[in-house]
């Protein structure tokens, strides 16, 4: 896309307005450069980027030419929103989130969410690379959340912090309904026909901030919290999507197993993490587009 079409339909920052209007402009000037309203949108997590490149028909727009969005850092997140048909679904793929870790405040991480809902997505799929507490977990295991813990939140930091919006959604909002019970259940379904049972797991997501792995103690404590996975993502954007009405569903894979023993020679890092995605992405990205093929709208 040529430099100067965007410059010409560059709405204001976000800082020069509201958020909520700096948000509909953001949406707005997606949808002019001809990409299609969106019904699922899907955030890919580290080295799971390949979800976007199934989708037909693609328009996309590299994170930098879009106005008010973050930028992405991160080694396996590519940096780019791709829109277009996934089993005949249009759909919106982020193929790289933004985290805590890299300096962006929380309401900054979760920004595409809220502009998923002004371009009209009704349910969103988010992936992450996680690592397995609990011990009957396996490296490549993939993992349907059932619940999450948020971490950071309990001292402060949510994504809902400071004034709300009621045009986004109310003060209080629930989340013991966060992970939606029938997309789970169809991803149980989905996955038992694909022939996954012996890697599908449903468990608990617990977000830290990062960018630092846990210690042994820390891993150990969580796993007795009742998290079966730890990660850096996720949990927030879940929290926005829910307070504005979309509809979520959310899958981990299990990179590598979080270290319980201090006679463990292992040691957590990003290229395990990279390698198991690229190792299990063809399994998760046919889990994925079949639950989309399936997901109805009213
Ligand atoms: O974006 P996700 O949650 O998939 O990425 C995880 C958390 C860190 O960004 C990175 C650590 O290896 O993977
Ligand atoms: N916090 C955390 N994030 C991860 N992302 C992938 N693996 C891990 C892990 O072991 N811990």
């Amino acid at each position: 896309m040529g430099l100067k079409i965007l410059e010409e339909h560059k709405p204001q920052s976000l800082s020069q307005k509201s958020h909520f209007t700096g948000c509909k402009s953001t949406a707005e000037w997606l949808l002019a450069q001809k990409a299609a309203r969106p019904q699922v949108g899907i955030v890919c997590g580290s080295g799971l980027g390949g979800l976007g490149e199934m989708l037909k028909d693609q328009v996309v727009f590299k994170y930098e030419d879009i106005p008010s969005f973050p930028q992405s850092t991160v080694l396996g997140h590519t940096g780019q929103l791709v829109f277009g048909m996934l089993e005949g679904k249009p759909c919106v793929c982020m193929q790289g989130r933004f985290h805590l870790y890299e300096g962006h405040p929380v309401q900054k991480t979760t920004l595409p969410m809220r502009i998923f809902k002004l371009l009209g997505v009704k349910t969103v799929i988010l992936t992450n690379a996680a690592g397995g507490l609990n011990e009957d977990y396996k490296v490549g295991d993939i993992m349907i959340i059932k619940d999450h813990i948020n971490m950071p939140g309990f001292a402060g930091v949510n994504p809902l912090a400071g004034k709300n919006d009621e045009r986004f959604g109310v003060r209080f909002p629930c989340m013991s309904d966060a992970y939606d019970r029938d997309l789970r259940q169809l991803a149980q379904d989905v996955g038992e026909e694909l022939g996954y049972k012996d890697f599908l797991r449903e468990g608990v997501y617990c977000v830290l901030g990062g960018p630092s792995y846990e210690t042994i103690a820390e891993c150990r404590m969580l796993h007795r919290l009742g998290a079966d996975a730890v990660g850096m993502s996720t949990v927030h954007e879940v929290i926005v999507a829910r307070h504005c009405g979309m509809r979520v569903f959310a899958l981990s894979l299990i990179t590598n197993k979080a270290v319980m023993d201090y006679n463990s020679e292992e040691k957590a890092n990003h290229e395990e993490v990279l390698q198991t995605g690229k190792q299990r992405a063809e399994q998760l990205e046919k889990l994925v587009s079949s639950m989309v093929s399936r997901i109805k709208h009213n």
